[in-house]
């Protein structure tokens, strides 16, 4: 039988198509899956720089790209185009197997030889090459093609080499940056090897043998077994996702067992959520026996990220007795569920408002010594995060993460005011979420049977310490009992933790994701100036930096633009939100994004006003141009996206900062909360951002 692979970007041109061509590209390759490619008609192209490569014809306007080996082997579907589109992409590239990893790689060989005249003549106006002190076997040795080393060769500047990131292979360009900073070839190795599904690079590498190079490159190639197989890739065109995983993010996700909890962190957009749900698929199917029913939660802070764990999981999973296993329900659910199954009532929840009104009371008790918000955080931050339950527990307890120091005297009247907080709330029967998360855990340590075997938790820099004990409480400690995905540069709420101290240890299983798979280079760039510099804290405590963060895409650089009042900046935004639509963006791919919930529904009134219809961001099905807060945007994601009102006042929002007065530690942590906000509303653009101020009123973080 003929085999048949597909590149990443096959699917991705098809996604893209119109139903009726997608229907035409499926008839055509169905034939191939089903017999034999002899039905096909491949046809060669004239001056093609990859003599195995043909196109083969759609309709009229469309052709697909396939290589096809001389010797009749694999056949790689490579692209769908517009016909010339796919007879430039076909005549231009190049296909080799890096002789280093063995993996599979494409290269812009016409751009290059367009290129490489002009990197000469600047060559010939410096003394200094960029790789002088590189000899050819180690460039080998990292990869670099035998046919492209005159060409790296002939680089004298780091600008001209990162002219060559969209014409060259990952690997080998990421091998050349290496060298470039100065790193020596084995430190630059280290690097390449990143590209490799193994840990080891192959014994032996044949650079005829498409299928194994084919194998060695999981994330942008997939062998497909049959017409079901392809049938199934193509149902879920969106979903690379499913198919195709970096060697990294496979590697972590398909381990065949931690000995104990796991911790991967990395940089928005990175993949630690789809990393998390393939690890949720794996384990679920690793049940070999109708005995062994593993129950696993898949679990996030709220409900609507949930939800969308739910949906990601439903689209991996295809078997019935497979997904039954695995819950995907947000923290405070879980609690919830727990205290009502253990008391056999639901709790009563007390709301945000009851919560600032309760807080003013307390402050005022003690005569204004402390702010509401100074207390309320005292309360979740001390004393119900260490479970302190009296006031000797209190005087002598450390309070972490607390800059402000406290003597004995003013515990005590901490303390009072805290204790009024509780006693009303215990007076109305109510409780907060982490008060009852706090119980919850309790009930789940006295029994013996644990409900989940399990636990796989995303979004985990969010997570107050009591989430993390109920977690903790809900699976027995032994292997693959957590695995955690976290992002401390995204931290929105004020949430620090020690895992460690929590019973839950990741020394040795700790791994970072560091390519973006959302955003562009240059959309992430920007994205990474906001947060200034300053190391997240883990959540072991631990500087977090984002070393390594990269994204391999690039586009147009973000728009920061200011207006003399808001009523312009409200006309500029109807202006370019149409651009965008007119360029043909979905309006559900475009959000609008703000700090306070007043300035979304302004941005709402005007794009309706101008016959744009809007939706919130929340909204799943409805048409329109979304709109939410920055702290909505967390989980999603768009092509286009407008921060709006990014105004000194409002970003960050002073009243959301402690003064630096009351406790100096707690306004920097304000401070970076806020940076944190704009990250995360920023990052969840892929391919546009645009960032609106008022003229001279522009938000201090835009200056860093
Ligand atoms: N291997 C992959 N192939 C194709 N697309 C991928 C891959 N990994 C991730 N993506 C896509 O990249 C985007 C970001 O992935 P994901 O949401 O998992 O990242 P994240 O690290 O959890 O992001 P954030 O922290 O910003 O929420 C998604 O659109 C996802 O489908």
């Amino acid at each position: 039988m003929a085999r048949l692979a597909i590149a990443k970007d096959f699917l991705a041109d098809f996604a893209r198509l119109e139903k009726h061509l997608q229907k035409a590209v499926q008839d055509a390759f169905d034939k191939f899956a089903q017999h034999t490619h002899a039905g096909l008609h491949l046809e060669p192209l004239n001056n093609s720089r990859d003599p195995r490569i043909r196109t083969i014809r759609i309709n009229q306007q469309y052709r697909g790209v396939v290589l096809a080996p001389e010797n009749g082997g694999e056949h790689l579907l490579l692209k769908v185009m517009n016909h010339d589109d796919a007879i430039a992409y076909a005549v231009s590239r190049r296909f080799t197997v890096n002789e280093a990893i063995g993996v599979l790689e494409v290269r812009d060989q016409e751009a290059l030889e367009d290129i490489e005249p002009a990197l000469r003549q600047a060559a010939e106006k410096t003394e200094r090459r960029l790789f002088d002190d590189v000899s050819d076997s180690d460039l080998v040795r990292l990869g670099i093609d035998q046919a492209v080393l005159p060409l790296v060769r002939v680089l004298s500047t780091e600008s001209h080499l990162d002219a060559l990131a969209p014409l060259l292979p990952s690997p080998q360009h990421d091998a050349l940056v290496a060298l470039a900073s100065g790193m020596t070839p084995e430190e630059a190795w280290a690097e390449v090897s990143k590209h490799m599904p193994t840990a080891e690079p192959p014994e032996h590498i044949d650079p005829t043998d498409l299928a194994s190079a084919i194998e060695r490159t999981p994330d942008q190639y997939v062998m497909v077994s049959g017409p079901e197989d392809l049938a199934e890739i193509l149902a879920h065109p969106f979903a690379a996702w499913r198919i195709f995983l970096h060697p990294r993010q496979r590697s972590i996700a398909y381990r065949e067992s931690y000995r104990g909890p796991a911790l991967v962190t990395g940089g928005a957009g990175t993949g630690k959520t789809v990393t998390a749900v393939h690890r949720a698929a794996f384990l679920a199917e690793r049940a070999t026996t109708a005995e062994d029913e593993p129950r696993i939660l898949v679990t996030t802070y709220t409900r609507n990220l949930a939800e969308a764990l739910q949906g990601q999981l439903a689209m991996l999973v295809s078997d019935e007795v497979v997904e039954s296993r695995i819950e995907a329900s947000n923290v405070d659910r879980l609690a919830y569920q727990v205290i009502t199954e253990a008391h056999g009532r639901q709790p009563d929840v007390a709301d945000n408002d009851t919560m600032n009104r309760l807080w003013d009371q307390a402050a005022a008790l003690i005569g204004g010594e402390f702010s509401p918000s100074f207390l309320w955080r005292e309360w979740e931050q001390v004393i119900l995060a260490q479970q302190i339950h009296d006031l000797p527990g209190y005087v002598e307890c450390r309070r972490r993460g607390r800059g402000r120091g406290l003597n004995t005297a003013q515990r005590g009247r901490v303390w009072t005011a805290i204790g009024h907080v509780l006693a009303e709330l215990r007076r109305s029967g109510q409780r907060t979420h982490h008060q009852i998360a706090d119980e919850a855990a309790r009930i789940l340590n006295e029994r013996a049977e644990k409900p989940y075997r399990h636990v796989i938790v995303d979004e985990g820099q969010d997570l107050h310490p009591a989430q993390w004990r109920l977690l903790r409480a809900a699976v027995a400690p032994g292997p693959d009992d957590l695995f955690i995905v976290a992002d401390p540069n995204q931290r929105i709420y004020d949430h620090r933790v020690s895992l460690e101290a929590l019973g839950i240890r990741v020394v040795g299983r700790s791994y970072k994701l560091t390519i973006s798979y959302r955003t562009t280079q240059e959309i992430l760039s920007w994205s990474v100036g906001v947060l200034n510099g300053n190391a997240a804290t883990g959540l072991n405590d631990e500087p977090d930096t984002l070393a390594g963060y990269r994204s391999p895409m690039h586009g147009r650089r973000p728009v920061v633009r200011g207006f003399p009042s808001r009523a312009a900046e409200l006309d500029a935004l109807v202006d370019q939100v149409r651009v965008w639509l007119d360029s043909g963006v979905e309006p559900q791919a475009i959000a609008i994004a703000a700090r306070f919930g007043w300035r979304v529904r302004e941005a709402r009134d005007a794009l309706e006003r101008a016959g744009i219809p809007t939706a919130s961001s929340r909204a799943k099905d409805a048409d329109g141009v979304r709109a939410g807060s920055m702290h909505s945007m967390k989980g999603l994601e768009f092509r286009c996206i407008a921060v709006i009102g990014v105004d000194e006042d409002d970003v960050p929002a002073t009243k959301f900062l402690t003064s630096p007065e009351e406790d100096p530690v707690a306004h920097q942590q304000d401070l970076q909360r806020e940076r944190c906000l704009l990250f995360v509303a920023a990052t969840r653009a892929r391919d546009m951002l645009a960032i609106f101020h008022q003229t001279g009123k522009a938000s201090p973080f835009l200056k860093a």
